[in-house]
């Protein structure tokens, strides 16, 4: 299966206004793909269709297809759970639980699942999933503290090693750093070219800076339409449209 993920007339609406308007997209596996676009466009809401976590509001609902290595994730027959666990996702704001652990913090989600059994297999799995973070090296000697102590931009490598050890196989990671400072977004962005080995991940962002550093894919989404879509050397160095242009120039938006 050659995309992760593919949207075919993705249409999303809050009661009757149509927020996602009708969007098709391919994303092709181990790659960043990044979906920028200024604010309120319909970002946050399109990533949360991805994996059915916008079903929660009530307001909202989703036409057309979106499918995950080649199955269709609205089908009646998919558990969201399951999808939800296939599908990982890290907020803008970084949101560790403040009464849980650190350690509690990236295994809570295992033991809720019933995924692992042992306290030894635990162990294991969290200290792998916060070596995949890039932050082992840092907490291993308080991983029985709360997160409070940490940086935003710590913090935000608990929540993603919290659902790195869920093994999704996508990453859905909604303006990871928008909240960060400048050298925890390094980190992270670096994080992302490991990381991209072994998952897929789409990026949202507001940035088309973030989107050329970090991305090999990009798609530019205005008022809720797909205006462009390609490799990301190309939409930036040769859009095909006036908009995108405007954009990446920071003419718009
Ligand atoms: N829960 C909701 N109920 C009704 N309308 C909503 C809801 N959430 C978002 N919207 C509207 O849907 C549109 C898209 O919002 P969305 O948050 O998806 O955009 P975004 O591009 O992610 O913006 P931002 O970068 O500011 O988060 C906006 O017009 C917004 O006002």
């Amino acid at each position: 299966m050659k995309f992760a993920l593919e949207t075919e007339d993705l249409r999303v609406y809050y009661g009757d206004n149509m927020v996602i308007k009708g969007v098709d997209l391919k994303v092709p596996r181990n790659t960043v793909f990044a979906v920028m676009g200024p604010s309120g466009c319909g970002k946050s809401t399109m990533l949360r269709a991805f994996n059915r976590l916008l079903e929660l509001n009530e307001e909202a609902r989703v036409e057309g297809k979106v499918k995950i290595f080649g199955r269709d994730v609205y089908n009646p027959e998919v558990d969201p759970i399951e999808v939800r666990r296939e599908v990982g996702m890290v907020f803008q704001y970084p949101n560790p639980f403040p009464h849980l652990t650190i350690y509690d913090n990236v295994a809570i989600g295992l033991k809720l699942n019933g995924l692992v059994r042992s306290k030894g297999e635990i162990d294991e799995r969290v200290e792998w999933a916060l070596k995949k973070a890039a932050l082992w090296d840092e907490v291993k000697n308080r991983l029985n503290d709360y997160p409070s102590n940490l940086s935003g931009g710590q913090r935000q490598r608990l929540v993603l090693a919290r659902a790195l050890a869920m093994k999704p196989k996508i990453l859905l990671m909604d303006e990871p750093t928008a909240n960060i400072d400048p050298v925890g977004t390094k980190k992270i962005e670096e994080l992302l070219f490991e990381l991209k080995n072994e998952y897929t991940i789409i990026l949202v962002t507001h940035s088309p800076a973030q989107a050329a550093r970090v991305s090999d894919y990009v798609a530019f989404i205005y008022i809720g339409e797909l205006v462009e879509v390609g490799p990301t050397r190309k939409v930036f160095e040769n859009p095909e449209h006036e908009l995108t242009e405007q954009y990446v120039t920071g003419v718009l938006g």
